[in-house]
């Protein structure tokens, strides 16, 4: 059995008619977005908000209403997929590039539910290098600021040919280890001037929907502060 298809299936329960729904990016997400656009055809009304141009595509592909751009304002709920997920429920997202539109999409929303299967869920985040968004120009100066934080920094795809994003920028995938302070490092990534947005979700998700070996779907909240 599918774990991720598993997962963001269940999630789908959570979408009701009338509402504005994130649509997340990659392969868990995908599964909701199939889901989605089978209640879409058989009925719901939902306007959907992609995070990436590939899961527009898919949802054009499947019929579901996209909202426009201007008038892009409070999201009901999104659904995403995430690459770690810790207890908190704080999140390294990215490893599919869409960190930025995604981040964008979750900021917005009023719940934010990941969607993953059981190897996502960890006790501390760090063992995913984490996508941090930067914009090419002197990509090589910000990837030493970048490093002099303490990290292993790789430009994704290769200098050669670097993966570029929805939004025309690089990615570098950088190895911290185990991150023990992630609102610290959020705010020194942020800090340097080529750094666009890091894959350090926190605070955002509401729930998450965990997809394990044994067939089931958990459910994680938030826990309360
Ligand atoms: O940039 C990509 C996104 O953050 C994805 O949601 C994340 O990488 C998880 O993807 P998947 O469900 O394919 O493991």
């Amino acid at each position: 059995m599918d774990k991720k298809k598993l997962a963001g299936e269940a999630a789908v329960e959570l979408v009701e008619d009338g509402m504005i729904v994130g649509l997340g990016t990659g392969s868990t997400a995908y599964w909701a977005i199939q889901a989605i656009g089978r209640k879409v055809a058989a009925g719901l009304r939902i306007q959907g908000v992609p995070t990436s141009v590939q899961s527009e595509t898919l949802a054009l592909q499947l019929g579901i209403p996209l909202l426009p751009w201007a008038e892009l304002g409070r999201i009901d709920l999104t659904i995403d997929g995430a690459d770690e997920l810790d207890p908190q429920l704080q999140l390294i997202k990215g490893g599919g590039g869409a960190l930025l539109r995604e981040k964008i999409v979750a900021s917005l929303s009023q719940q934010l539910i990941i969607v993953a299967d059981e190897s996502k869920a960890v006790d501390r985040l760090g063992a995913f290098p984490l996508p941090v968004e930067i914009v090419p120009f002197a990509w090589q100066a910000t990837r030493r600021q970048v490093r002099a934080l303490g990290c292993e920094a790789a430009l994704r795809g290769g200098e050669t040919e670097p993966f570029v994003t929805d939004n025309g920028n690089y990615i570098l995938d950088c190895k911290f280890g185990v991150i023990e302070h992630a609102h610290d490092l959020q705010v020194q990534l942020s800090a340097i001037p080529g750094v666009v947005e890091t894959g350090l979700f926190l605070g955002m998700a509401s729930a998450a929907y965990i997809g394990c070996s044994d067939g089931t779907v958990k459910r994680l909240d938030k826990p309360a502060i």
